[in-house]
């Protein structure tokens, strides 16, 4: 749902913006990545391949997905894309003149608003948007799903996905839908938990396990997989995070044999019948469409078309879409829908709901954090798992797996020596999920919160920072002023 604020002066200019030192990809290259001994050459003019080295050079804008509840006024012109319509691109209106910038930074800079601080959207290059529309995140296919994104940092899909679980279906039911990121890299965990947090929702919990490590503990808990895998990159020279090494071929059977190691894993990891998302963001046929062979040849997985994406079918498999730089104003992306055959569906529903039996064991809160902060822990639909310093907060009807050791959750509170403070991520959470005081800030006001600053306040105690009912952060009121807790990470300055 979104409302678009349509501007009369549209000679808005798109900003692509040209990377300083991107070098161009040499030709050849490029022409190897994109055939495959087995499957053929992708239909690519040598004019196109002349446009597609080019185009890699260039950073595109980003794509604003806006969060599923809730609405956004843009003050510039937008239009969708057209592959995910949840998510838009927007116009550079010469006439705007920021209202929430100094006059020599005009123009619309969606990360520098109030809006994105409150969680409102998040940016991200449409290219990647191609894997959630193959995941159906903009439908309400995956509401009240068991969905696993394998190579979910910093979150970008997970997100998205976390939205389309937690949505109200049809009927109005939420579901008991969950979603496990998972992570390999321990220290992208920290923006991929902030990332998740941000969409309001608890549904959600974090592992930090190489995929194998991770099937032997969850074998066919999943009805979603999503592989985002790690690859040669191509489709991020243009951001400069990618050298022109990311073509050659050493690299790319690299990268093929981890995929397939990380494919083989996702593929414990799925039900009987379960769905599986692969995604890439590069170019080399051999990571893309050769890895949907190897899914339907050694796996015996049933290729999946999507409807809506035949426009941008790959013409060397079934089921695989592609978006490409110099077409699409992205910076180029795969993305692939595949089935797990069906097997024995009854023993498969059974071992599920085992496991969605909450454990016994579950713990609770230590006493000194309920007596400190014992608004945060009245809730009756939340159970209590605390892990050193820190308090998870998870559903009561979180998957039973959730009570393990590995297993990280939402964050509720953090302790400082012998000192409870509420955590940000407990701050964000749907106001229905959480029962706290709250405050609600002027424009201005939000603006000297979201830079950090204490807010004159007469409350006393935590409270919830709200602009337009959508929560900031926490800040501690003393009767006179708000003491600013707001993370470092989450300070947007103007
Ligand atoms: C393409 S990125 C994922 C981007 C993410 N899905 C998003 O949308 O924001 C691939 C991720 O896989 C992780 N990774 C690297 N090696 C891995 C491995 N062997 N198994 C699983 N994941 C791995 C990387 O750390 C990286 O975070």
């Amino acid at each position: 749902m979104r409302r678009s604020k349509s501007k009369s002066n549209s000679s808005a200019r798109s900003r692509s913006k040209q990377s300083k030192a991107a070098p161009l990809v040499s030709l050849d290259a490029i022409r190897a990545s994109l055939r495959s001994e087995k499957l053929g050459d992708l239909p690519i003019s040598p004019d196109d391949v002349e446009r597609l080295t080019h185009a890699v050079s260039i950073r595109h804008e980003n794509a604003i997905r806006i969060r599923r509840d809730r609405t956004v006024d843009f003050p510039v012109e937008t239009r969708p894309v057209p592959w995910y319509p949840q998510a838009v691109r927007y116009q550079q209106d010469v006439s705007y003149a920021h209202t929430e910038l100094p006059n020599d930074q005009g123009g619309y800079r969606p990360s520098k608003t109030i809006d994105y601080a409150a969680g409102d959207f998040y940016l991200q290059d449409a290219g990647s948007l191609l894997a959630l529309a193959a995941a159906s995140a903009d439908t309400h296919e995956l509401s009240g799903k068991t969905v696993l994104d394998l190579c979910a940092a910093p979150g970008g899909k997970a997100s998205g996905v976390l939205e389309a679980i937690d949505q109200s279906g049809p009927v109005g039911d939420r579901g008991r839908g969950f979603l496990l990121a998972n992570e390999t890299i321990g220290s992208r965990i920290a923006p991929l938990a902030y990332n998740l947090a941000r969409t309001g929702s608890d549904r959600y919990a974090i592992t930090n396990l190489d995929p194998d490590t991770l099937a032997d503990r969850l074998p066919g808990v999943f009805d979603v997989v999503l592989v985002d895998a790690p690859c040669s990159g191509q489709a991020m020279m243009a951001r400069g995070k990618q050298s022109a090494t990311s073509v050659s071929e050493s690299q790319i059977a690299t990268n093929v044999a981890r995929q397939q190691r990380i494919l083989r894993a996702a593929d414990r990891l799925l039900v009987p019948g379960g769905r599986l998302i692969y995604s890439t963001c590069t170019f080399a046929v051999a990571e893309n469409e050769e890895q949907v062979q190897f899914l339907i040849d050694d796996l015996d997985y049933l290729s999946t078309p999507v409807q809506r994406l035949v426009a941008h079918a790959s013409p060397l498999s079934e089921a695989s879409y592609r978006l490409w730089p110099h077409r699409d104003e992205c910076a180029g992306s795969f993305a692939a829908c595949l089935n797990k055959r069906e097997s024995d569906a009854a023993e498969a529903e059974h071992r599920r709901s085992d496991l969605w039996e909450r454990s016994k064991n579950a713990a609770t809160a230590p006493s000194d954090a309920t007596e400190q902060l014992p608004f945060l822990f009245a809730s009756a639909t939340m159970w209590y798992q605390p892990r050193d310093w820190i308090i998870d907060g998870f559903p009561h009807d979180a998957p039973a797996w959730t009570s393990e050791e590995y297993v990280l959750g939402p964050e509720i509170a953090h302790r400082t020596g012998t000192t409870w403070k509420p955590s940000h991520a407990a701050a964000l959470r749907h106001p229905h999920l959480l029962d706290a005081e709250r405050t609600e800030l002027d424009d201005h006001a939000a603006w000297m919160y979201l830079s950090g600053e204490a807010i004159p306040t007469a409350v006393r105690g935590w409270q919830i920072v709200e602009h337009n009912n959508r929560p900031l952060g926490w800040m501690k009121g003393d009767g006179r002023i708000g003491k600013n807790h707001l993370p470092t990470h989450a300070r947007v300055h103007r």
